[in-house]
């Protein structure tokens, strides 16, 4: 028996299979439809994190053109086909991989992960300078390659890489986001939630502040199916049998277990990967499905922390309504407890000082 020596031969050419096309196409019909716009993201630094971001968009159906860079060209390539293997399983999306970030053009989304990482016990602040000569070579290109996208930072320590990419992209700053707390305020809602035995998802609470030590959990915001559990802690301290359950100690004990949960993790596994994949890819989800959703990300909070001056460029975290545009708006009138307010200060002030002494 002949065998076929090419696709072609299979009734394949550059215009799909003309088997197909046989099948569906009317007089008058030439195949095409007026075309949506294709989405395009493109993800910097193809390691643990990066392809966790990658592979959970990939599932998503966000889509339609994914592209992986990393300094490590048979690693990238490697992780490419092994996404690409996985077609028949996933809604049709283009692959791409290399080592230029100019592949990056016209990206709607541009996910920075690309940088060193944490060793067991070392804190994410300890990485800065390594990665600010990294970001030095890869913002600029990325923001020359594509100049109207929403720049996503995720490499550590965010807020001040965050801040880094605002500089040196020059992009207004609501298209410069920071990871940030989206990460801690998840792992916030699912300690909450193993403790009062309900769905994260039922969990309305939020973590501010640094992503790192000086985080701030926001006992004010939480709330389980509608219920504020500051008030009603306050209301029935000690008085009622359900009290227990939302004691004060249980919840420091809660915000200690969530600023140590990265440790944990690293310490046990060498890195962090899938609750981040998670977490970017719900913010690449509201940003280009311009869904207005609320996410603890990292902004630029100049003059949005009470008793920080009005003129300190910093970033950090506060809930932050996403659209297509990237950030909308920033939820500047928090209402805190005065314990809250000392530790966003304090957050704050940590931060400013790192962003400040890079001189950029
Ligand atoms: N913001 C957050 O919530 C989280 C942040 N991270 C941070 O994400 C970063 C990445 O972590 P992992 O993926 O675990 O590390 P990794 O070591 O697995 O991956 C980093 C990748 O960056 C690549 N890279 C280095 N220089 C590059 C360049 N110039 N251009 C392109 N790629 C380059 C490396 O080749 C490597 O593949 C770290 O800074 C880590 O601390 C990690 C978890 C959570
Ligand atoms: C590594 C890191 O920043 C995290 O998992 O929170």
């Amino acid at each position: 028996m002949k065998k076929a020596s090419s696709l072609s031969e299979l009734g394949f050419d550059a215009d799909g299979p003309s088997f197909f096309r046989h099948l569906t196409l009317t007089d008058g019909d030439d195949g095409t439809l007026p075309r949506r716009r294709l989405i395009k993201i493109s993800v910097i630094g193809a390691g643990n994190v990066g392809m966790a971001i990658a592979q959970t968009i990939l599932t998503q159906d966000l889509a339609d053109e994914i592209v992986l860079i990393d300094a490590v060209a048979d690693k990238v390539r490697g992780e490419m086909l092994d996404l690409q293997h996985a077609a028949a399983f996933l809604p049709r999306v283009n692959i791409v991989s290399g080592t230029e970030v100019s592949l990056t053009r016209s990206s709607d989304l541009v996910i920075v992960t690309a940088g060193a990482r944490q060793i067991p016990g070392e804190t994410r602040l300890n990485l800065l300078q390594r990665n600010v000569s990294l970001f030095r070579k890869i913002v600029p290109a990325a923001a020359e390659a594509s100049p109207e996208s929403v720049l996503v930072i995720v490499s550590n320590p965010v807020d001040v890489l965050t801040y880094v990419a605002w500089k040196l992209s020059g992009f207004p700053a609501s298209r410069v986001i920071g990871s940030g707390t989206n990460l801690d305020s998840s792992r916030f809602r699912f300690l909450l939630a193993e403790h009062l035995e309900v769905s994260a998802q039922d969990v309305q609470a939020y973590m501010v502040g640094e992503h790192g030590d000086s985080s701030v959990a926001l006992w004010s915001s939480i709330s389980v199916g509608g219920m504020p559990v500051l008030a009603h802690l306050q209301k029935n301290h000690r008085s009622a049998a359900t009290a227990k359950k939302f004691d004060e100690a249980a919840l420091e004990g809660i915000r200690r277990a969530v600023v140590g949960s990265a440790y944990e993790v690293i310490k046990l596994k060498g890195y962090t990967s899938w609750a981040i994949g998670y977490s970017v890819a719900s913010i690449a989800w509201s940003l280009l499905r311009d869904q207005r959703r609320i996410h603890p990300v990292s902004v630029l909070a100049k003059g949005l922390v009470r008793g920080v001056p009005a003129d300190r460029e910093l970033f950090l975290s506060l809930p932050a309504r996403l659209g297509r545009a990237g950030v909308l708006g920033v939820a500047a009138e928090l209402v805190l407890t005065d314990e809250e307010e000392r530790r966003l200060r304090i957050s704050a002030e940590t931060l400013w000082g790192y962003c400040h002494a890079l001189g950029l």
